[in-house]
């Protein structure tokens, strides 16, 4: 079961599959406990900003002693719901597309690109990096039938919210979205925009800012 959690702020959520895949370092590295600083250092996130994390989930840690890893990545694994795999579609296997097919989320075993779409792909589909690549025309219809609840969208610009529009029809709950379209959705789809040039821009301003605090 997933724990309920308090409201935590979105910085901090941002951070939580962060420390679950270092905690799961430390665990494969056989560590039974570990201290804030020690996270810190692998991390590169001040030991501050840690306690103050955690502090948000209740005492999970002890003076003196640290964190009890074990019982912190079970924590973790639970909040993050790790138990169930999540099955994602990619639409618009290009340049950007290709480059995720490839990498396919190795590190994360419960997390896998398992169909995608692309108007070059015949509807019958096509392997590529051994998943099945499907024309947009039966999108619908392999949505539903590979169980998708997320999908990464990697179209041309022009396409995005054509994309979005029909996405919104089916029973997909989020889309991480690469294109520099804001999308407009219904509130069941949850959209996360990551934009290349944004970040940049924003990291730009944040060094050339250093008294900002992130
Ligand atoms: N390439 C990059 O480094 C990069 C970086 C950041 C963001 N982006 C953004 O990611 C998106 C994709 O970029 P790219 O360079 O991979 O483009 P691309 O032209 O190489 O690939 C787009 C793919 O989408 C397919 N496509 C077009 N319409 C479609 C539809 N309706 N359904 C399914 N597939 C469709 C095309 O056939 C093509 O294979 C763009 O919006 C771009 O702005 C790209």
């Amino acid at each position: 079961m997933r724990p309920e959690l308090p409201k935590i702020p979105q910085a901090t959520t941002k951070r939580l599959p962060l420390y679950y895949r270092f905690l799961q370092s430390f665990h494969n590295a056989g560590h039974k406990r570990v201290s804030s600083q020690e996270l810190s250092e692998a991390m590169k996130i001040d030991s501050a900003t840690i306690r103050r994390d955690f502090s948000h989930f209740g005492a999970l840690g002890k003076k003196g002693y640290g964190y009890d890893v074990p019982t912190l990545l079970e924590f973790f694994r639970k909040t993050l719901d790790q138990d169930e795999a999540a099955h994602v579609a990619l639409i618009g296997v290009g340049s950007l597309g290709t480059a995720f097919l490839k990498y396919n989320f190795q590190k994360n075993h419960n997390t896998k690109i398992v169909v995608a779409f692309d108007t070059k792909a015949p509807v019958e589909g096509m392997m590529k990096s051994e998943i099945p690549v499907f024309h947009p025309s039966v999108m619908e219809t392999k949505l539903a039938e590979y169980g998708i609840e997320l999908v990464i969208c990697t179209v041309p610009s022009r396409s995005a919210q054509e994309v979005a529009d029909r996405l919104a029809k089916t029973k997909i709950k989020g889309i991480l979205n690469f294109t520099p379209v804001r999308l407009t959705v219904p509130d069941t789809i949850r959209v996360h925009t990551i934009d290349l040039s944004v970040e940049v821009q924003t990291l730009i301003y944040l060094i050339r800012n250093e008294h900002i605090e992130d």
